[in-house]
């Protein structure tokens, strides 16, 4: 297959191992790479734990240190495994893990050689997506906007609508709709919105041995201290224009002060300042949204979703609510942006990742011919 060779749609399949590093969601999408044809089948391949101690002891490193070796491996043996399931693909779209995200500095790393797939797959592999964006000059983040233009436009909306999705961190799209291109001005606006659910993860691991707050009891029981959520207001990011991205770890040390709070009040207002994040984010939109679907293992958190409800001016919904697949999207997302590389179309653009002009990232490997 070349490079903007065929134009019909393609089964393309996707792969996204995302920061909270519970596992592999992997997904089938038909598209031409401008629409969505067809939503096929998914599958999840959690990570075990011995797997996740090896992925955790790369975090924050950079090729060449011995860690990452050993998270490059586990990581692209469990894509393997789970891609290896999927019948009549024609290419994959593999995000790999991101262990370090430095847009300003040393740039941005998602380990797992989309050769080393390539070859185990016996499939053309689509990968490293976000480098060529940060060498530009942009964030290299967030990615799935131009999947949720595609998104909105499929669902037939027929005004600007926003996508959050509460991963470890919060990602915001608004999108019109009404405009065809996503690299067209004012089609998107996008960023990451500040911490999500890693703050309450970390806190639920640090008292209780729990990997989450399920279903967001726990915060439910606990009280949201107002101040310590406006002085958390207060951090540089805030006051920062999009498009901006942020890596896992960027707020540890500005939540840090919460620890003095007792836990279930520290649950309560760190799942607070979640939705505060993004109700702050929504003031940079362009125009008002009819509607803001959820995407991402927060909305399974209830009380993280009537935060958002009391901050927002607007339905907040599950992107089921819309008829899409809020545990699959991010795969989805990296399918629809293989066929886009492979076609030769752009995958980001100023409004997305603030890199200078349109720009399609991506290696493409393929089995014969292993980078
Ligand atoms: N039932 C639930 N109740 C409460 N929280 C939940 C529930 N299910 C998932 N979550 C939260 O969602 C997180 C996983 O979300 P998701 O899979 O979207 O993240 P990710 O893709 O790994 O992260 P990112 O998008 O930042 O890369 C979990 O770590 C947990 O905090
Ligand atoms: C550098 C990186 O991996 N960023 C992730 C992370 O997880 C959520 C948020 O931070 C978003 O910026 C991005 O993922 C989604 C899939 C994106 O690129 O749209």
């Amino acid at each position: 297959m070349k490079k903007g060779g065929k134009t019909g749609p393609v089964w393309a399949l996707g792969a996204m191992s995302g920061t909270s590093l519970d596992g592999v969601d992997a997904a089938m999408v038909l598209t031409d790479g401008a629409t969505i044809a067809e939503f096929g089948p998914h599958a999840y391949r959690p990570y075990t734990e011995a797997e996740r101690a090896t992925i955790r002891a790369a975090f924050g490193q950079w090729p060449g240190d011995p860690a990452v070796a050993a998270a490059a491996e586990v990581v692209e043996t469990a894509h393997a495994e789970l891609l290896s399931r999927f019948t009549g693909v024609e290419l994959a779209g593999f995000h790999g893990q991101t262990l370090a995200h430095d847009p300003a500095g040393r740039g941005t790393h998602q380990c797992g050689d989309g050769a080393v797939l390539a070859e185990a797959l016996g499939l053309p592999v689509v990968w490293d997506f976000r480098s060529t964006d940060v060498a530009m000059g942009g964030q290299g983040a967030p990615l799935a906007p131009f999947f949720h233009h595609a998104c909105a436009r499929l669902i037939g909306a027929d005004g600007p609508l926003a996508f959050l999705n509460l991963g470890g961190v919060g990602n915001l799209t608004w999108v019109d709709p009404a405009i065809a291109e996503p690299h067209a001005p004012g089609a998107l606006l996008a960023f990451d919105t500040g911490p999500a659910n890693a703050p309450v993860n970390d806190l639920m691991q640090r008292h209780f041995a729990k990997s989450q707050d399920e279903g967001g009891a726990f915060a439910a029981t606990g009280k949201a201290d107002a101040a310590a959520i406006e002085a958390f207001l207060r951090h540089a990011y805030f006051f920062r224009m999009p498009p901006k991205s942020l890596d896992r770890n960027d707020f540890t040390q500005a939540l840090a002060g919460l620890e003095t709070l007792a836990p279930k009040d520290a649950a309560a207002t760190l799942t607070a300042i979640a939705a505060a994040a993004v109700a702050k984010g929504a003031e940079h939109f362009p125009r008002p949204v009819s509607r803001l679907l959820v995407t991402g293992g927060g909305r399974h958190n209830a009380t993280m979703m009537r935060e958002l409800g009391q901050r927002l001016d607007c339905p907040v919904e599950p992107v089921e609510a819309a008829g899409l697949d809020g545990d699959m999207l991010e795969a989805q997302a990296f399918a629809y942006l293989a066929v886009r590389v492979l076609r030769g179309l752009p995958t980001s653009c100023p409004t997305t990742t603030g890199v200078p002009a349109a720009v399609g990232g991506g290696q493409i490997s393929r089995p014969d011919q292993p980078a």
